[in-house]
């Protein structure tokens, strides 16, 4: 049986699981909630462990200073005291004893503290009771961890709020927990719009680089031929135009982290040198010969499907396994329909405090938004909540407003660009670039960059379409067939047949 989604005191029976190793082990569990703590004396009595229940942090505290108890299981918010609040003290009179939170609060927030104070795990409620007598087999079995350094601990302030408490969403908590005290590579996959960037960030803001920079770049944004001196940076004279000095964003990233985005579109010569510099953990600037040592952790991101890429020949395979050593995948939002009404709720809110009259959406709009497939994901709800709270003057939305906005059918290229438009995205990465060089002027020739930039992967996906027809792809582009050629043979474009 799997999880029981909704009631967050809904728990699933596990399968007889008698542990051999469990006599003579004493569980102590705390929680207010007298029908968890029943579920939860059962399954682990059937299991083999003693236990001892309380609904009162303060009985939990007796017990553990008293000396009893081999492990411990506890809730986060009880009445008398915060189950969080227990664990370093738990931790300073007794390093050794695990310790489980679980919890319906379900945050980002609640996952990183409860890591972060030295938790051996973080169960959110509901949870699956099979899981639970796994997770208890294995704190007993392993070793004591150190705990976070003090003066690492999150702000109280969810600054950066990922909203969302869908199994989908609490898995990616638990992993962002877990990754918090390490400086792990992490490759975060999903459509446009996901919050792949918001990841990210949550990873570098709870991670222990959190003192140091934030640096995003997107290759996508980038003209081919300057990835590279982008992102290591140019000695004065590397290249026509390099009349000074640049400073690269792993230079720039130095200490924090790099989030590399849209890695997918990162050209072959540019993958090779950040696969050497993977490798070798040092980079040498553009034009330059002394080797600097590479001081950040990487984080990179793409809509794409890389296997696919990999087959294709348009991304290296070993540079790949370099940068998915965490993958992390996030979920479309259509995957994660439950978390639509507290999105709604969020942006709503966020408007409102921009200045813009507080707003509501009646049952049955939300139901309908439920039901949309949000192929522009959170980017698009957010959007469209935007325009609601803009251009509505009642207070509660209803359907036929709804109905209304996803009728007025986005043009065909929003779908990957969440809609935004193709002009809005070019717009976007352009603005990125210029922003990128706000105290230089990047170099001449950006016309011709730019136009070359667009045009080959028009081309390239042109001819994808058509499995490698240049006939058929010279027609849908409405290029002369020898154009074609020439353009395909100029961009270094390789043709593959048969691939779609
Ligand atoms: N879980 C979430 N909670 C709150 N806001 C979110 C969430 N996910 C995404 N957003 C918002 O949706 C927008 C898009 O998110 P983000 O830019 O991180 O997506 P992305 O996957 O990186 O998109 P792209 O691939 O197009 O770059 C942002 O405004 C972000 O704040």
């Amino acid at each position: 049986m799997k999880e029981v989604l909704g009631d967050p005191r809904s728990v699933t029976a596990p399968s007889a699981l008698h542990d051999p190793a469990a006599k003579g082990r004493t569980i102590l569990i705390a929680d207010d909630d007298r029908a968890i703590r029943t579920v939860l004396t059962q399954a682990l009595g059937r299991a083999g462990y003693e236990v001892r229940t309380t609904g009162a942090a303060a009985t939990l505290w007796t017990w553990v200073s008293e000396g009893l108890g081999d492990l411990v299981i506890t809730d986060v918010v009880m009445p008398d005291e915060n189950g969080l609040d227990l664990i370093p003290r738990i931790k300073k009179i007794r390093p050794e004893l695990r310790i489980i939170v679980m919890s319906a609060q379900n945050t980002l927030l609640t996952a990183v503290k409860a890591t972060e104070r030295g938790a051996f795990e973080y169960l959110p409620k509901p949870f699956d009771l099979t899981e639970l007598v796994n997770v208890v087999r294995r704190a007993l079995s392993t070793p004591a961890r150190a705990v976070a350094a003090p003066g690492l601990e999150a702000d109280d302030q969810e600054g950066l709020p990922l909203i969302g408490r869908s199994a989908a969403m609490q898995e990616i908590y638990r992993t962002l927990a877990r990754l918090m005290n390490t400086d792990l590579t992490v490759m975060i996959t999903g459509e446009s719009g996901t919050g792949k960037e918001l990841v990210a960030r949550a990873l570098h803001d709870y991670g222990k680089r959190r003192a140091g920079p934030f640096v995003a770049v997107n290759m996508a944004a980038i003209p081919r031929e300057l990835i590279e001196s982008e992102l290591f940076g140019h000695e004065k004279g590397a290249f026509t135009g390099a009349t000074a000095r640049g400073v690269g964003r792993f230079e720039q990233a130095d200490g924090g982290t790099l989030f590399l985005d849209e890695i997918g579109d990162m050209p072959p010569e540019a993958q090779t040198r950040l696969l050497r510099v993977l490798q070798e953990n040092e980079y040498t600037t553009v034009g330059g010969r002394t080797a600097i040592r590479a001081n950040v952790r990487i984080v990179a991101a793409t809509h794409r499907d890389l296997t696919q890429q990999i087959r294709q020949g348009l991304f290296r395979e070993d540079l790949f396994y370099r940068l998915n050593v965490v993958p992390i995948r996030l979920p479309p939002l259509r995957e994660r329909s439950e978390d639509i009404p507290e999105l709604v709720r969020h942006f709503l809110a966020e408007v409102a405090a921009e200045g813009l009259p507080a707003k509501g959406l009646d049952a049955a709009a939300m139901d309908r938004l439920k039901r949309h497939r949000w192929p522009g994901n959170v980017r698009e709800l957010e959007n469209l909540v935007r325009r609601l709270a803009a251009l509505y003057s009642q207070e509660s939305i209803g359907v036929d407003v709804i109905e209304a906005e996803l009728a007025s059918a986005p043009p065909v290229l929003n779908t990957s660009t969440g809609g935004e438009g193709l002009s809005g995205l070019v717009e976007r990465h352009l603005r990125e670039y210029f922003a990128a060089h706000s105290d230089t002027l990047p170099a001449a020739g950006l016309h011709d960059r730019v136009l070359r930039e667009v045009e080959r992967p028009l081309i390239a996906l042109s001819l994808e379409a058509t499995r490698g027809n240049q006939i058929k792809a010279a027609h849908l582009l409405g290029l002369n067939r020898n154009t074609l050629r020439k353009k395909i043979r100029e961009l270094d474009i390789q043709v593959i047949r048969g691939v779609r």
